[in-house]
């Protein structure tokens, strides 16, 4: 897409129509048909309508109260209703959730891809899902993964169910119209959803050719991050999160099939009813989507650039304080006021990883070459930063600018402390960018000293 969604003022009805409960991991509680909930317990001899009382654990039955999360799913016919579950066939091969020298490798290098054509043959979301990298293993429920995802196609009559960790989806180009046991969301570009490990989601396209990026979190959840000396208020607003109201569909549906993952590896069972059964539920433990334009975002305003973990959306927890398994954060439109100071962001190293997507819009550090629908890996302490021409016209405005807008673009970074390892189809993809290192190379020195290097190298180069 090439402008920004409209951010609607009323959080319950931007983009769609859908109607959703607001808030972040509240006990939400929802029903498709009047007194389907049942009343005072989670789990009566009988429910109301008859139906079957199913509870979905997205933590430890011990975990602290603070953390634990579930939710009790009162439905037609129960999960467990399917036939065993086979190997998918013909197998799909590019999903890992377990990282090691059979399916990846490492490099330092600073890596690009351009935008990943949508397929021309039918492809759903599910074929259309690959690995672009990660770190650990879901088997040992510490890591993540990094997916992209091209698709033209709905999922019919097939539901998927991911059994490693929870999904935080961010489309690109194309609505999704995600149908899942708690409910329905449309999720536009613009906006991202959280399918939590577990749920059973199908993933529908309203507008066909569809493309995005999902990160996968193993052995942890989504939170919001802790907004220190901010305050009470800011960034992400507990209200602006989106959980659907509960819907169910014609539940006889011969043939259904629900595709599990399961370490990585994809599995089929057969069912003769949709999953999509659920005719109340009550729980903490739902997917969820956020509109990208509510984030109000904070930032230095006098000096000096901030670091970016001031715009993060969403984290994903490690047992280590401020050690992030995954963070998210974004750079949406926002005011650049700082004084004397170089705005765009810094040249650094960092012992985390960042990998960057772009939504809509252009990027502030790269004037060239980092593309809607994109990607970059810059890995722990890979150095990087602007590319020439930003750092050449940041330098050329001088000191006296004024406060700049940057408008109509939102990009991410997936940050993580695990190391990724990179997927081989992803380093041999088409549509990696092997030039990508040029956009610093003709960065030259302004050096104006006369130290004991003066006389070679640059200077006497001329540069
Ligand atoms: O590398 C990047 O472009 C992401 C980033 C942005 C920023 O404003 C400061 C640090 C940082 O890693
Ligand atoms: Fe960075």
């Amino acid at each position: 897409m090439d402008h920004p969604p409209t951010n609607g003022s009323d959080s319950s009805s931007s983009s769609s129509d859908l109607p959703y409960q607001s808030g972040f991991h509240n006990h939400f509680s929802s029903e498709a048909l009047p007194g389907a909930l049942p009343l005072g317990q989670s789990n009566p001899l009988l429910c109301p309508y008859g139906l079957y009382a199913e509870q979905l654990s997205g933590t430890s039955f011990t975990s602290p109260r603070k953390l634990n999360l579930r939710t009790w799913l009162y439905r037609v016919k129960p999960s467990v209703t399917h036939e065993p579950f086979q190997p998918l066939r013909p197998t799909h091969g590019r999903l890992v959730s377990e990282f090691n020298d059979s399916n990846s490798s490492t490099t330092p290098t600073q890596l690009r891809w351009k935008p990943v054509e949508i397929p021309e043959t039918p492809t759903d979301f599910v074929r259309g899902l690959y690995t672009v990298c990660g770190a650990g293993s879901s088997f040992l429920r510490h890591g993540f993964a990094i997916h992209m995802y091209t698709a033209n196609k709905s999922m019919d009559d097939r539901a998927f169910c991911n059994a490693d960790g929870d999904f935080l989806i961010v489309p690109q180009l194309g609505r999704l119209w995600i149908t899942t046991e708690c409910g329905r969301l449309i999720v536009s570009p613009g906006e991202v959803a959280v399918l939590p490990q577990g749920f059973r989601f199908a993933v529908d396209l309203p507008d066909g050719p569809s493309r995005g990026y999902v990160a996968e979190v193993f052995g942890t959840h989504f939170q919001l991050p802790d907004l220190g000396p901010i305050g009470a208020n800011g960034l992400a607003a507990p209200r602006d999160f989106l959980v659907p109201t509960a819907w169910f569909e014609k539940t006889t549906r011969p043939g259904y099939i629900i595709i599990q993952k399961f370490g990585g590896e994809l599995f089929t069972a057969k069912q003769d009813f949709s999953p999509f059964n659920v005719v109340a539920w009550h729980g903490n433990y739902a997917p969820y989507k956020y509109d990208l334009t509510k984030f109000c975002p904070f930032n230095t305003v006098l000096f000096d650039h901030g670091d970016p973990s001031v715009n993060t959306v969403l984290t994903a927890p490690t047992d280590k304080p401020g050690v992030a398994l995954l963070d998210f954060a974004i750079f949406p439109p926002r005011w650049l006021v700082a004084e004397h100071t170089f705005r765009p962001p810094y040249y650094h190293r960092n012992c985390m990883s960042e990998f960057m997507g772009l939504i809509y819009g252009g990027y502030e550090a790269k004037a060239d070459g980092f593309l809607p629908g994109g990607a970059s890996l810059h890995s722990c302490m890979t150095p990087h930063g602007p590319d020439t021409k930003t750092y050449e016209a940041t330098i050329s405005r001088g000191n006296d600018v004024g406060p700049q807008k940057i408008s109509d673009t939102m990009a991410f970074m997936f940050e993580s402390c695990l190391v990724p390892r990179i997927c081989s189809w992803a380093l041999e993809s088409p549509f990696i960018d092997h030039d990508y290192y040029q956009c610093w190379i003709g960065l030259r020195s302004h050096f104006t000293g006369t130290g004991a290097d003066a006389k070679d190298g640059d200077i006497q180069n001329g540069q």
